[in-house]
């Protein structure tokens, strides 16, 4: 196929265009390099360098697209409550101008990226795709509003949708010929990779947001999902598209670790101290959050291949000292 994918500068989005290329699609890359860096632009692409509210209009119309993978925006939940206008303009207004876009120039496939974050604080764990919707932060409240808007447009325009919602995104799909991909935020928001650095020496603490919270060891509870099986639900959910459908899937490994378990499984990996400041709660947090991932399993028949939170972090680990050598 001929694909777009937007914010494949981006963690998810080059490890998922890595495989798409592999797999022998030809892939556009829209990046304006906001947090992205071109150096993470997999070989084998065409990378331009934009907006998608100013340039996915001119990039779909130079070509006979398939489908597009949207994983451009803002992703820090942090941000998001200081700065809720930028957020809804870039993740609710870039979508809606890359729908029109598409629209104008008859694609009509799209693979959204959603987030687990949607479902907020609830009772239901795991949680399963038809949890409601209860956005705690501006972030998570433009996603779901996207993942709201796409049924009208499926059934006005015959769109094939699907949202993909992750929960925690964390390893890195590695490589032995230098193509590996890993999370390089600048500066960094997520807790694998800032532990991360905590233990390589880079940082001097971790500063752990929140010790009194209604959890086992009062700390937030994550569900971590290794980048490359969440890049392998992308391929599997492309093929499985169909005209007029908003499918959701959520994506996690259905295992849930306190922030507490992580500081010691990145001890436990790397062989290094972390030592830990104790820190107020981080304002719009969710407190504790597992998915059930049972509906993407049976109808596209994914399956997790790196499920263990060791092997993420193992793989996390292995890319940043490769990127420091
Ligand atoms: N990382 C996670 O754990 C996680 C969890 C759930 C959902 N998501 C979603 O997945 C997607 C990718 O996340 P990521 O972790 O790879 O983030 P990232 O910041 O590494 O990637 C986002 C990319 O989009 C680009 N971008 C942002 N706005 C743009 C715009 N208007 N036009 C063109 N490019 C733009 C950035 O430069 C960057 O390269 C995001 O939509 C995010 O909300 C991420
Ligand atoms: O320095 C830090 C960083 C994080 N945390 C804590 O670690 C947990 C995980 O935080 P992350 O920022 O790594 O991840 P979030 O769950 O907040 O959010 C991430 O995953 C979500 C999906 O679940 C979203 O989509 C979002 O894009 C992405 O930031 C939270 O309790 C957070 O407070 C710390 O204690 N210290």
């Amino acid at each position: 196929m001929k694909l777009l994918v937007t914010g494949g500068a981006g963690y998810i989005g080059s490890t998922v265009t890595t495989l798409l290329v592999e797999a022998g699609h030809e892939v556009t890359v829209l990046d304006d390099l906001s947090s992205g860096h071109e150096s993470a632009v997999p070989d084998g692409t065409t990378f331009v360098k934009g907006r998608v509210q100013d340039a996915a209009d001119d990039v779909l119309g130079a070509g006979d697209f398939d489908a597009v993978l949207h994983f451009a925006g803002f992703i820090e939940v942090a941000e998001s409550v200081t700065q809720p206008d930028r957020y809804w303009e870039n993740n609710v207004g870039g979508t809606l101008r890359l729908l029109d876009a598409m629209h104008r120039h008859g694609v009509g496939r799209l693979i959204f990226s959603s987030t687990g974050t949607v479902h907020g604080n609830t009772d239901q764990h795991p949680i399963t795709e038809t949890a409601g919707l209860a956005p705690l932060n501006p972030y998570a409240a433009t996603k779901a509003a996207v993942d709201l808007m796409l049924p009208g447009y499926c059934a006005a325009w015959g769109l094939a949708a699907t949202s993909l919602r992750y929960f925690n995104a964390a390893g890195a799909l590695l490589r032995p010929d230098g193509r590996s991909c890993g999370e390089q935020h600048d500066p960094e928001s997520h807790l694998i990779p800032i532990v991360l650095q905590v233990a390589a020496g880079e940082r001097d603490t971790l500063a752990l947001y929140g010790d009194d919270y209604d959890t086992p060891d009062g700390t937030c509870v994550r569900d971590y999902i290794h980048v490359a099986d969440l890049a392998s639900a992308h391929l599997l959910a492309l093929a499985a598209l169909q005209p007029g459908e908003h499918r959701i899937y959520n994506l996690g490994n259905g295992a849930g670790y306190s922030n507490l378990e992580v500081i010691q499984a990145v001890r436990d990996v790397t062989g290094h101290p972390v030592p830990v400041v104790r820190s107020a709660r981080r304002p719009g947090d969710i407190v504790a959050q597992v998915a059930s991932s049972a509906k993407a399993i049976a109808e596209l028949g994914w399956q997790p291949q790196r499920p263990a939170l060791r092997d993420i972090i193992g793989d996390a680990w292995a890319f940043g000292q490769d990127r420091s050598r």
